[in-house]
């Protein structure tokens, strides 16, 4: 069909992926509005790579991955790491693990007091409910030791969860959970209540009766595709945000004209601009969204002058407050002979305490004894966006969090496969902060934004990450685990021996982690004075019609996976955009 020239719409959705279809779906549901959106990708509807419930890690390095590779990290050897990232519609939520796990409570309740009003555990809760419709375990996966607790999960979303048909066999479940129970960890009922520590099975985004994964097209698009007012343009590259430069600025210096549009290129090399009436909405990813605004003029003034952009907001915190898990694997021979294609999801959560036991208040001390220390060396790589004052305010934050709120601090994956049993682990919540920007290779289209999440750039990160790998090593030598996985391959008792020192250890950390594919913060909702991107109505910052809404505007790391917490977020954020009343709060009880 042929487009009209410069068409437009009520709203420009910028990137159809994981919350941007949440968007999509949810504002053309009313009739009287117009919605357009745009992805730089196209379909996967039946792509098996995609589909596939096994086919984790199949979609890596092609068409559909953008596969970004971050600056070399110099605190790590300076290595680069491999980020995927997912070109389609349905975006990152398309080729990502599928995990479903919400967040912590306390880590959302927290985001109230750095400036986001109406944010917190018990106004997201319906959000996560009213995304999701869970399909219980089945007799055979309960016999295989799935539980649930059905009154924490929504039942007529959009979005399947449950367990997969090709689920762990029995005997391994019970090996595992008793192997943590033994170390300390409770098995929980279930891992999406807000209380996170223990051991678990966790469910995944997927229709288990058609064995397919539900990402967010299957999910909230194409259920929806053949609605009238919207309109997806696919395999479109939105280059930058168009101004309404003959209406005032609103705020006067600092602020913005309205956007009327979206300046984008197709597939073929033509440029045209898709104008919005009312809104446009970010939704490109952490790692997109914030260059958009940037090639715009919204974001630091000196980043932005030395690229020739004149500057339309000075937000200094575009960009920065990028933050990632650094992601580890210990490996071992198996003796057991299992049929299971799947990842086995069994996963634990585990505190400060749990992981430093009589030694917990001595490492509280020193981790804020150093705060001071740590918020300066954030300030001081990060472009005069912020100061060491701010960044201590937000740094105790996430140690009252620690230690205080004893929320988890380590995720640990105990994964037997037919060939090998391995133990991936991250430290959930870095106090490393890096940055994502415009470079001139970006802006000419030859490459990729500049990615730096400074990996290890804080100790604190170092000692969490080498506790966690202690952790890991321990479940490994604790029967019955220890019975079925008689030898370590990585890193080996030679590499690392078993009373290793702390400084043997992060030498092998830094030699081999790779990012854990979980970039957030760069456009983030938080108070403006302390480097906050978005509103509390994820409305940009001196703009008047432009949001973001994605894993950008969280302002930093939580537990769970994020999927499950950006569904509840776009989920929300729709109600704010369309001025409905909000669903009422809950408070969770059980
Ligand atoms: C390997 C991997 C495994 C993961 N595993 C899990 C897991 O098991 N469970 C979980 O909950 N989370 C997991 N995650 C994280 C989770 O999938 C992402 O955080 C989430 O999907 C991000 O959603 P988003 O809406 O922010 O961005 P995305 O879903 O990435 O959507 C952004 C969209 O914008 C498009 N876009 C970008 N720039 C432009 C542009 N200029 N013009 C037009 N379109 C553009 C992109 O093509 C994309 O479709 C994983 C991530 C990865 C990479």
């Amino acid at each position: 069909s042929v487009e009209p020239e410069n068409p437009q719409y009520d709203y420009v959705i910028v990137g159809g992926g994981t919350c941007g279809l949440v968007l999509a779906n949810r504002l053309s549901e009313d009739s009287n509005v117009t919605v357009a959106v745009i992805e730089a990708g196209g379909s996967v509807f039946n792509n098996p790579a995609v589909t596939s419930t096994s086919a984790f890690g199949e979609a890596f390095f092609t068409d559909i991955d953008y596969a970004y590779n971050s600056t070399p990290q110099v605190y790590s050897d300076n290595r680069t790491a491999t980020w995927h990232s997912g070109k389609a519609l349905g975006g990152t939520s398309t080729v990502n693990g599928a995990t479903y796990i919400r967040a912590e409570a306390a880590q959302i309740d927290a985001w109230e007091g750095i400036g986001n009003a109406g944010w917190n555990w018990s106004s997201l809760w319906p959000y996560y409910k009213k995304s999701e419709h869970i399909q219980p375990p089945t007799p055979s996966q309960a016999a295989h030791g799935i539980t649930y607790e059905p009154s924490v999960h929504g039942v007529d979303g959009p979005l399947a969860v449950g367990w997969s048909i090709h689920d762990a066999p029995a005997n391994t479940t019970a090996i595992i959970g008793q192997t943590w129970n033994k170390l300390g960890y409770p098995t929980l009922q279930d891992d999406n209540t807000g209380n996170l520590r223990g051991f678990y099975v966790w469910p995944r985004t997927l229709n288990r009766t058609a064995d397919i994964r539900a990402d967010a097209a299957r999910a909230y698009y194409w259920p929806v595709s053949d609605r009238e007012n919207l309109h997806a343009y696919t395999f479109t590259t939105a280059d930058q945000l168009v101004w309404d430069e003959a209406k005032p600025q609103p705020y006067g210096y600092g602020s913005s004209s309205p956007a009327s549009g979206v300046r984008v290129t197709a597939s073929d090399g033509t440029k045209q601009t898709i104008r919005a009436s009312r809104e446009v909405i970010l939704s490109a990813g952490s790692l997109r969204s914030p260059v958009i605004l940037e090639q715009s003029g919204v974001g630091n003034p000196q980043i932005l002058n030395r690229h020739g952009i004149q500057p339309k907001v000075a937000l200094p915190g575009v960009g920065e407050n990028l933050q990632d898990q650094a992601n580890q694997v210990l490996a071992y021979t198996i003796s057991l002979n299992l049929s299971s294609t799947e990842w086995p999801p069994f996963g634990t959560f585990a505190t400060a305490n749990d992981l430093f036991g009589s030694n917990t208040s001595a490492v509280e001390s020193y981790v804020r004894s150093q705060i001071p220390t740590y918020a300066s060396r954030i300030a001081a790589q990060a472009n005069n966006s912020t100061t060491q004052a701010i960044q201590e305010k937000l740094l105790t934050l996430q140690t009252d969090l620690i230690f205080t709120q004893h929320v988890p601090v380590a995720e640990i994956l105990t994964a037997p496969f037919p060939s090998a049993l391995s133990i991936a682990f991250w430290d959930l919540l870095p106090f490393s902060r890096g940055s994502v920007h415009i470079t001139p290779q970006f802006i000419n289209g030859s490459a990729q934004p500049a990615i730096n999440p400074n990996y290890f750039m804080i100790d604190k990160d170092a000692i969490f990450q080498t506790a966690i790998a202690r952790q890991s090593r321990q479940a490994a030598r604790t029967s019955p685990l220890a019975d079925i996985a008689p030898r370590e391959t990585a890193p080996n008792t030679t590499t690392v021996p078993i009373d290793a020192s702390d400084a043997q250890w992060l030498a092998w950390l830094k030699a081999t982690y790779g990012t854990n594919s979980h970039p957030l913060g760069t456009c983030a909702m938080m108070a403006r004075e302390l480097g906050g991107v978005v509103d509390p109505e994820l409305m940009v910052y001196g703009t008047r019609n432009v949001r973001v809404v994605d894993a950008s505007v969280l302002p930093y790391q939580i537990d769970g996976h994020l999927t499950s917490t950006l569904y509840a977020v776009a989920e929300r954020a729709c109600d704010i955009i369309r001025g409905r009343p909000l669903l009422a709060p809950e408070s969770v009880q059980l």
